[in-house]
């Protein structure tokens, strides 16, 4: 951001224009909250830099607008620089030092403290002065709109520096930030508004930038959809590899999801002793015998089979690990891969044993860790030191495994071994239900077999899975996601598709 920011100022936008924008964009937010509510009392708390700048701004733009507004200051004026210096200069209203300010009778506070300046955790009278707004607002149930992000939230890992504001409302300017959207960050925002104030599009292309928002836009294009002369190969043969007699579920939720999620066939291998409970609890997915390794590489010599699916049910052992190296042994076409749960713990004592099949393997590899597995299979990657955030640790699975990296959870990262990355947001948190990561990986294997790219495959059934949820609401289970994915079919492809 702070270089969106120096180039934009390089290229002839006065560094005070961006900073009024910036203002502009808080006040009417304010002003809406202030209407809705029938408040005129607002109290803006400036930091030392550039956030309290943009607070002194709105503060005077409020003002004119004739409501009542005190500024309080975590440093004296005098100790501004730049355009914060000659923003606090054009305030000439009431200011008071912020550890004196009183939070009675105000209506509406905006946090102007802390932005993406925040280099270390708050400072003890920093962190007093959060703590108190945050008591406030519980108690008043008063409305606090946050400049930027919400201070003391770190605006590259989420993460809260010692202690950070709860909002209400907040104003980002440009771009949401990976603060925004990675948990805990997520949820101090309250309701994130982005507003453009001058810098145009175009400066992100010289920069490179690899990570996205998980939207429609990033991979709809690649959508893979029926054609009109096609037929069931066409589209792609899945391959789920099932558990053994007591495990099936798992295998047969991600069996379903593949077919919704659009794969032409769907074959589920399974064990000769779990055949026949297989086989009665499923009709449009076909059911095939194969035994261990042995019986999974014979099944795979079909090589229209083209995507499979293993680790749901499939049990921890070594045969495990067998299975999953056939299912990635190089070879003449490219089948693509997803693993999942066992398939991965299986190799919880030799991650080097499965970076090495992953980076062998003849297609794209999807690997759709839980933090659990996240932390068992990558552990190197996965430490707390260096304030690094889940983003950065996906694409560190990602660089070792050479296979695109899906981190589960409420901020679900996608990683590819080039960097792209995206995260999910808004996901309900009613997926967190038994199956649901099954019913997953399966639209994932859907969606390869469809011959969709590895990253766009994950991020696209990332997206499909949260938008189910949505759909369907309160009481979710796994079944239900898999029969809500014809609402998102129509709602991506129109109802003609
Ligand atoms: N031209 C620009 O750069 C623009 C910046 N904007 C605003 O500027 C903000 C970034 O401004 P800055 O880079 O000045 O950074 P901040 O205002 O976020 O904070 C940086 C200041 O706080 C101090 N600081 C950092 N961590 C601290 C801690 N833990 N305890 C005490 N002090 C700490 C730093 O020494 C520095 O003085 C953005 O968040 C945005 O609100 C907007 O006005 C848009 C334009
Ligand atoms: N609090 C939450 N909010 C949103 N999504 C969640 C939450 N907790 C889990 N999920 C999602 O639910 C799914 C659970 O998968 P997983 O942990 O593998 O469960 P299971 O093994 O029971 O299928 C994942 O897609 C995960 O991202
Ligand atoms: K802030």
């Amino acid at each position: 951001m702070a270089r969106a920011d120096r180039m934009t100022i390089d290229s002839g936008v006065p560094s005070m224009d961006l900073m009024e924008s910036a203002a502009v964009a808080i006040a009417r937010v304010a002003s809406r909250v202030l209407q809705r509510m029938s408040g005129r009392r607002v109290l803006v708390l400036c930091g030392p830099g550039n956030n309290g700048g943009d607070g002194y701004v709105a503060a005077r733009l409020l003002r004119a607008q004739r409501y009542k507004v005190r500024v309080a200051s975590l440093a004296p004026p005098d100790r501004l620089r730049g355009d914060a210096a000659r923003a606090a200069a054009s305030w000439t209203g009431t200011l008071l030092p912020a550890q004196e300010c009183d939070f009675h009778g105000v209506d509406l506070v905006i946090d102007a403290l802390f932005g993406t300046g925040l280099a270390r955790d708050l400072d003890p009278a920093a962190q007093t002065l959060v703590n108190r707004l945050n008591q406030w607002r519980r108690e008043t149930k008063q409305s606090v709109i946050s400049v930027d992000i919400p201070s003391g939230v770190d605006g590259t890992t989420g993460a809260i520096r010692g202690a950070a504001v709860e909002a209400d409302e907040t104003v980002t300017f440009f771009r949401v930030k990976t603060g925004h959207l990675l948990l805990p960050g997520r949820t101090r925002c309250g309701r994130l508004t982005c507003a453009h104030i001058g810098i145009r599009s175009t400066t992100l292309e010289s920069m490179g930038v690899k990570a996205f928002v998980n939207a429609p836009e990033l991979w709809l294009p690649h959508l893979p959809r029926p054609r009109v002369d096609g037929h069931k190969y066409t589209r792609g043969h899945a391959l789920v590899v099932s558990g053994g007699a007591s495990f099936t579920g798992a295998a047969r939720l991600s069996a379903s999801a593949a077919l919704r999620a659009g794969a032409g066939l769907v074959t589920l291998a399974s064990p000769t002793e779990a055949l026949a409970v297989n086989a009665s609890a499923l009709t449009s997915v076909m059911v095939r015998p194969a035994d261990g390794p042995v019986g999974l590489a014979h099944v795979l010599a079909d090589e229209r089979k083209n995507a499979i699916a293993i680790g749901p049910g499939l049990g921890v052992s070594e045969a495990s690990c067998q299975q999953v190296e056939a299912a990635l042994k190089p070879q003449a076409y490219r089948r693509a891969a997803v693993l999942d749960a066992d398939a991965l713990t299986s190799f919880e004592s030799d991650p080097f044993r499965l970076w090495r099949a992953t980076r062998g393997a003849p297609g794209p590899v999807v690997m759709t860790p839980h933090a659990g597995e996240f932390a068992r299979l990558f552990a190197e990657c996965d430490g707390n030191h260096a304030n690094r955030s889940k983003l950065d640790k996906a694409r560190d699975a990602a660089r070792v495994s050479g296979a695109v990296v899906l981190y589960k959870g409420p901020d679900t990262v996608v990683a590819a071994p080039d960097g792209r990355a995206s995260i999910q947001t808004g996901a309900s948190p009613w997926l967190a239900t038994a199956g649901s990561g099954d019913v997953l990986t399966g639209i994932v294997a859907g969606l390869l077999a469809q011959r969709m790219e590895g990253f766009l495959a994950a991020s696209c059934a990332v997206w499909m899975h949260a938008r189910a949820a949505e759909q369907f609401g309160p009481g979710l289970i796994a079944d239900d996601i898999i029969a809500t994915l014809p609402q998102v079919w129509r709602e991506l492809c129109g109802e003609s598709a």
